[in-house]
């Protein structure tokens, strides 16, 4: 049963590359294909030329120009063809490579959420997607070369067949146990690469580690740089380690099958000079034998090794396969439309958690996020306040409860409709190594085109005159990483903006998404010095008012002129009400905003009673 699958799995796969690699380079392909054709059909027809070249030389007075001419005919074939061979065969496989990799990024983005990202075995898989994906158009190479093998095995060993007939059988026995040792060498070579797959992963990780410019301070100031390059080495070389049993394997079994070809090449030898000397066989036969045996193996190793790399790339390939074929991790509607938020944003006896492992992160949360109202949402570390924000956009789907906008289930609109009615700062916001125009429009693409929206946002987000005042003014890049031939001695090309300036344009991105039904504010100032954060809240104010906001800090002066303020904490809204309710009720809020606030309070003089 599991043989059968496993062969359906490699057909659908070899099916799927094929298809691929033929939409991509039709042309390359069919002209591989017809040189695969002459590459294999030459040999036999050198073979066949020279035994009579030989046979009219010593046994007959017919001319000879002829086949000696399309014998160098042939020689020039041999010769001119695998180059042209190659050239196609690569370009296939570059058009190939571009297709395949479009699709499987494709194919990652139909992942509406977070969790695949989430799972090993998915990145595992992704990886060697990856990797297939640049060997996709190879594949047809090694196809190719089991169809040339084939053609030139049938070719000599009819041409052998003539000479003779036991001889052919004998070659035929030998060449079964090769092809089996190859064919379980290739699946072996196959599961050892899915064993080591994450071990290379964290090689990766750790290398990665030692050469990113944002770890490298900790890691300089720390001294951890040898340490996180033992851990790199000890996991190249866990991976090293089963290469090395692999290699061993194959050696061992390529060195056996090299002895049995040698065996029966030799002993085949022994038998045409016997056969030669007691005049049963021509000076022609001779040849026309030792060819053909030797055409016979060459086939059949090409044969076997194609068929084997077939056999490994098509393994990769289903890695491939199932990526672009796996369902979307949230069930979701393509079709449809969010509609504009009127009446509310609900969460009702929410639950979740990040897997069935994991502990609860939120155990019943029931909040309403009134339209046009400032909600806030206030806890401590771990409270769950950012997970709020994933369900919120979609990004998991919670495990018991629902989320309801304007009384429809988020899980029953497209998520693409649904994100495009928010807009958000989170608290782990990116910074792309872009240009800072690219780095606010990235928010809204339709901003590219339109200079003014992002200057709009720039302003309200306090970055403007930054902005403007860089070399290339919106157009500079934000980071050292890149700079194009031209700028190469400029010393002004790029420039890397501090914590806070990034936090900013994280800002002016959500700002350019102007008109959005929903702005989610995860810790938008934590980085901001205080002035700056004053002036953003001011602004932040200023755009909300009249709009439906939900605003996330730590800080409670910057939350509590929010229309409504929850209190996260056990995993459920603990608290709720206004500023001043929840002062009054002398609950968590009130402990923790006059602990806040005796923060900011000067300390009393020596001696003076605090109470
Ligand atoms: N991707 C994840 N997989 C598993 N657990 C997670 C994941 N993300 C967060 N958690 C866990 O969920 C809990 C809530 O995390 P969350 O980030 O929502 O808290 P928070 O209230 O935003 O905290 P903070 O104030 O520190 O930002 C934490 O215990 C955290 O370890």
């Amino acid at each position: 049963m599991r043989g059968r699958a496993h062969l359906r799995g490699l057909a659908a796969a070899g099916a799927e590359a094929g298809a691929l690699v033929w939409r991509s380079a039709p042309g390359g392909v069919s002209g591989y294909l017809l040189i695969t054709l002459a590459e294999a059909t030459v040999p036999i027809a050198t073979a066949w030329l020279m035994k009579t070249v030989l046979d009219r030389v010593t046994m007959t007075d017919d001319p000879v120009a002829g086949p000696a001419a399309a014998l160098v005919a042939a020689g020039l074939a041999a010769a001119a063809l695998p180059g042209i061979g190659t050239y196609l065969r690569d370009q296939a496989g570059r058009a190939a490579g571009v297709l395949a990799t479009d699709r499987l990024f494709a194919a990652t983005e139909r992942q509406v959420g977070l969790r695949r990202f989430e799972d090993p075995g998915f990145l595992d898989r992704l990886r060697l997607a990856q990797e297939a994906t640049a060997t996709a158009g190879y594949l047809v190479d090694a196809l190719c070369g089991t169809a040339r093998g084939a053609l030139s095995l049938t070719g000599f060993l009819v041409s052998l067949l003539v000479v003779s007939p036991p001889m052919t059988g004998l070659v035929l026995l030998a060449a079964v146990p090769a092809l089996v040792a190859e064919l379980l060498l290739s699946r072996s070579r196959a599961a050892m690469q899915w064993a080591t797959e994450r071990t290379h992963r964290r090689e990766y990780f750790y290398s990665g580690l030692l050469t990113d410019v944002e770890a490298a301070t900790e890691i300089r100031l720390f001294g951890v740089g040898a340490f996180l390059r033992a851990r790199m080495m000890s996991e190249r070389e866990r991976g090293n380690r089963a290469e090395q049993r692999m290699s061993r394997r194959e050696l061992a079994v390529q060195g056996g099958l090299t002895a049995l070809s040698g065996a029966v090449a030799g002993g085949g030898l022994w038998w045409a000079i016997a056969a030669a000397r007691r005049g049963t066989l021509s000076a022609g036969d001779v040849t026309m034998f030792v060819a053909a045996v030797a055409g016979v193996q060459t086939a059949l190793n090409l044969l076997t090794s194609s068929i084997a790399t077939a056999h490994g790339r098509l393994l990769v390939f289903t890695h491939y396969v199932a990526v672009t074929r796996a369902e979307p991790d949230l069930p979701s509607a393509v079709e449809g439309d969010a509609p504009p938020l009127r009446g509310c944003v609900e969460f009702q006896d929410v639950w979740f958690r990040y897997s069935d492992d994991h502990p609860w992160v939120l155990r019943g949360v029931d909040l309403t996020i009134p339209h046009g109202r400032a909600v806030a949402l206030v806890g401590l570390n771990g409270a769950g306040k950012s997970t709020l924000v994933k369900l919120l956009c979609r990004m998991y789907d919670p495990t018991r409860g629902r989320i309801l906008w304007d009384g429809v289930d988020l899980r029953d609109m497209p998520p693409r409709a649904l994100r495009e009615r928010i807009s958000a700062v989170f608290q782990d916001h990116m910074n792309y190594d872009m240009t800072a125009r690219e780095n606010i429009a990235l928010g809204d693409l339709r901003a590219l085109d339109r200079p003014d929206a992002v200057r709009g946002a720039a302003v309200r987000a306090g970055i403007h005159d930054k902005l403007a005042g860089m070399p290339h003014g919106y157009d500079t890049l934000l980071t050292r990483m890149f700079f194009s031939e031209a700028d190469k001695e400029d010393a002004e090309t790029g420039v890397v903006p501090s914590g806070g300036q990034w936090q900013r344009l994280a800002l002016a991105r959500a700002f350019v998404r102007d008109g959005r039904d929903l702005m989610i504010l995860d810790e938008p100032s934590s980085g901001l010095d205080p002035e700056a954060e004053h002036e953003v809240h001011a602004q932040m104010r200023l755009h909300r008012s009249g709009r439906t906001s939900l605003l996330i800090s730590h800080r409670l002066s910057a939350v509590r002129d929010a229309d409504l303020i929850a209190i996260l904490d056990g995993g459920r809204v603990a608290e709720l009400g206004s500023h001043e309710t929840l002062l009054a009720a002398g609950g968590r809020y009130a402990r923790l905003f006059r602990l806040q606030a005796a923060g900011y309070q000067e300390a009393p003089p020596p001696g003076e009673d605090v109470g």
